[in-house]
């Protein structure tokens, strides 16, 4: 961990997240990508001519030759290095996107959230009350031949809606995809909160965030990300949620065909611990962009966007019948019409939120009302670009980077 704040540091001001410019008249323009890039390597650079020519055929949005596409295809397998895929899976709303792993020997499957907003993986374990089980997969450590217990170290989390886990840690061998890390640190939980209780299809978390902020005593844990990366074709992931539809993370490697447009990039803080930017403005619909700084992460583990109480309050202005509803604890607005797309700046690029993906879901039996996806960042201290931002964009993040990719999804 010490090299990484070092190059960390070292490449802040070189870093990038990558930005598209989708012009607001294309009607392919409903999706952006960003990358929020950590390092540039020196010398982690692509040689490989099928990759550049695939670039070229993705940058001008025309049909990979099959040719080229097994070119690619055979160029990953015989890499020395690896990388991996896996699908995630909506709930309901997108309140959550689950994915499988598998953790122990033989392997125990579980359903789990992958987080970028926090940096620990932890699971429902044979240790916890069963009142506190409804419906989840749990993890047994003894049923595993290659758990083994971290002793003398405990762990616990509270999350930002207020929910909580805790206890115990083990090493034991964690496979995401074709990805296997031999001695990942899983929390097994022993205690949750009703809300995860209450969560039936989510056994754990699986944190994508920065190992800084992983909650383990005495001895903080890695990540997943930060235990494969350095077997990893190149030290990246990227997240490809989609609305009501399984979507994608992939590690090691960029997909030229997940995304179209150009690319631009821009600066990352992880000081927090977060996938950190800084994006400078947003737009309603197809109105004026407004430059209007708005720092914050992207965070996969919430469902929301949310963002500063001026630009949510300038956006529901646009919308006729939208008010805050104290009841709620957000603004709701008539389901029909579809509101305004919400654009917000990424370095020189922009990501569209359709409005349809703006009605998060009906506030109302009547389905009169529908509840905002867009909603304040009040009391948190920055904003959050969670999944109704991420799901229409297809969003890098690297640890190390080659010029970043943020471009219209396909
Ligand atoms: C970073 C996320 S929680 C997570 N993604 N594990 C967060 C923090 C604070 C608030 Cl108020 C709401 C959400
Ligand atoms: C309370 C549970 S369930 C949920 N809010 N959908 C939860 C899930 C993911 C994170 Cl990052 C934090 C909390």
């Amino acid at each position: 961990m010490l090299l990484f704040p070092t190059i960390l540091t070292a490449a802040l001001a070189a870093t990038g997240m990558a930005a598209a410019i989708p012009s607001r008249d294309d009607t392919t323009a409903n999706k952006g990508t960003a990358s929020l890039l950590q390092v540039r390597n020196p010398s982690f650079e692509f040689r490989h001519g099928p990759l550049a020519l695939a670039k070229a055929y993705q940058k001008f949005g025309a049909p990979m030759p099959e040719d080229l596409r097994a070119a690619i295809a055979r160029f990953r397998q015989n890499q020395k290095r690896t990388t991996g895929t896996i699908a995630t899976d909506p709930e309901k709303h997108d309140v959550e996107y689950l994915t499988p792993i598998s953790v122990g020997t033989p392997s125990q499957d579980l359903m789990v959230d992958f987080d970028t907003g926090s940096s620990d993986l932890w699971v429902f374990s044979t240790e916890m009350s069963t009142s506190d089980i409804k419906g989840q997969t749990v993890y047994d450590p003894n049923n595993s031949s290659t758990s083994e217990k971290v002793q003398g170290s405990t762990w616990k989390i509270t999350y930002g809606d207020g929910s909580s886990s805790s206890d115990d840690v083990y090493l034991d061998t964690v496979t995401i995809g074709n990805l296997t890390v031999p001695n990942q640190a899983v929390e097994a939980a022993k205690k949750v909160s009703s809300e995860f209780t209450d969560d039936s299809h989510n056994d754990g978390l699986l944190g994508l965030g920065f190992s800084a902020i992983n909650a383990v005593e005495p001895t903080p844990q890695n990540t997943f990300f930060d235990n494969i990366k350095g077997s990893l074709d190149a030290p990246l992931f990227t997240v490809d949620l989609k609305h009501g539809t399984p979507g994608s993370f992939n590690f090691g490697y960029i997909d030229p065909t997940a995304y179209i447009g150009n690319i631009s990039w821009t600066p990352v803080d992880s000081s927090q611990g977060y996938w950190g930017f800084t994006s400078p403005g947003y737009a309603v619909g197809t109105g004026a962009f407004r430059n209007h700084s708005m720092s914050g992460i992207a965070d996969t583990g919430t469902t929301l966007l949310l963002l500063p109480k001026s630009v949510v309050s300038a956006y529901y202005k646009e919308i006729q019948g939208a008010q805050y509803d104290s009841d709620q604890g957000g603004y709701i607005f008539p389901c029909s019409p579809t509101p305004p797309d919400f654009v917000f700046g990424v370095n020189n690029g922009i990501v569209t939120v359709p409005g349809d993906m703006v009605s998060y879901a009906p506030a109302d039996s009547a389905n009169q009302n529908c509840f905002g996806g867009i909603q304040k960042d009040t009391g948190i201290g920055f904003s959050i670009f969670g999944d109704v931002a991420l799901k229409t964009s297809f969003v890098h993040l690297h640890s190390s980077i080659v010029p970043g990719h943020y471009a219209d999804c396909d």
